[in-house]
């Protein structure tokens, strides 16, 4: 997909299985929402292959339509129109809507559906979007962002939301720049950057996937690391960052503690504080993309 000069997506490969939720994450202008754009129909690719429900989304979109919820990352409602009107007239352009009223309740709505949509806050506009998406009872959701800038409870409630349909047979594929709502909600995550995926896999996978865990201690100043350094294994790094305290980055294993302890122990050192940490899916995303802001 290119905008004039500009490639945003080039080359990505991506397939989502029936059934369950799919995490596109990504730095900013790596082609998220690009791609989320040319699934459901509304630019068409310059090269390569989209089929979504096994239709051409721009050639077939108006069969694809129905069966589609799309949240977009803003807009998609018109600025004078009532949300609770809003919502009513979509749900009226579907075969089995879900019921309004439920779901203005559902999604705590019930507050503002007189105001016009362009005086609600960017919350209420995310959470009547929310509603646009899903009123129609779809099988595939599409959700750009889809908790940007709602309240904890709110995204709370969303989460709680997009497991639901989850449970009951709905397809997601939603983009997010929290990596704690990517691990709480998909079952796989695809890692975006300069418009490809880089990579891919289950949150615990992708989280495990890269630079080795580290181990942390607190000790005397002045440990003979090079000494330490002959009893671990080749590929481990240790490092003094600050006067007694000590980082080690390696494969962390029990093996690897009980070496660490053992020569403590034959060099009369006695740790204040040990520590293993894990990395976690924004470490590996850092690694991957980079910490330089684009
Ligand atoms: N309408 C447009 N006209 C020109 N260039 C565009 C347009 N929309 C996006 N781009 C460019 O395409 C690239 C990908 O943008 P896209 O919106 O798909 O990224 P994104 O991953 O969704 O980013 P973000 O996380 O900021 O939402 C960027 O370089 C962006 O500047």
């Amino acid at each position: 997909m290119r905008y004039g000069a500009v490639t945003a997506v080039d080359g990505l490969n991506l397939r989502v299985e029936a059934g369950t939720v799919t995490a596109i994450l990504g730095p900013n202008g790596a082609g998220k929402t690009t791609t989320i754009e040319t699934c459901e129909g509304f630019r068409s690719p310059h090269g390569g292959t989209v089929r979504v429900l096994g239709l051409d989304p721009v050639a077939q979109g108006h069969l694809l339509r129905p069966r589609v919820g799309v949240m977009l990352q803003s807009g998609g409602a018109w600025s004078g129109a009532r949300s609770d009107e809003m919502l009513r007239h979509i749900a009226s352009l579907h075969a089995h809507p879900l019921d309004v009223d439920l779901l203005i309740e559902r999604l705590g709505m019930g507050s503002y559906g007189r105001t016009p949509y362009r005086r609600l806050s960017g919350g209420q506009q995310q959470r009547l979007s929310l509603a646009m998406a899903i009123v129609g009872r779809p099988e595939l959701l599409f959700l750009d962002e889809p908790t940007a800038g709602l309240d904890p409870a709110a995204r709370r409630s969303t989460w709680e939301l997009i497991a639901e349909l989850r449970s009951s047979g709905v397809t997601t594929v939603l983009t997010t720049h929290f990596m704690d709502e990517a691990e709480a909600l998909s079952d796989l995550i695809h890692i975006v950057d300069a418009g490809r995926v880089i990579a891919s896999g289950t949150p615990s996978a992708l989280a495990a996937s890269g630079a080795k865990n580290t181990v942390r201690f607190t000790a005397r100043a002045g440990l003979d690391l090079e000494n330490l350094m002959l009893d671990l294994p080749h590929d481990t790094k240790v490092d003094e960052i600050a006067p007694g305290s000590y980082v080690i980055a390696g494969e962390v294993d029990p093996a690897l503690l009980a070496t660490l302890t053992a020569w403590c122990a034959a060099q009369g050192v006695l740790t204040h504080s040990l520590l293993v940490e894990r990395q976690t899916l924004e470490d590996r995303f850092l690694e991957l993309t980079g910490k330089a802001l684009r």
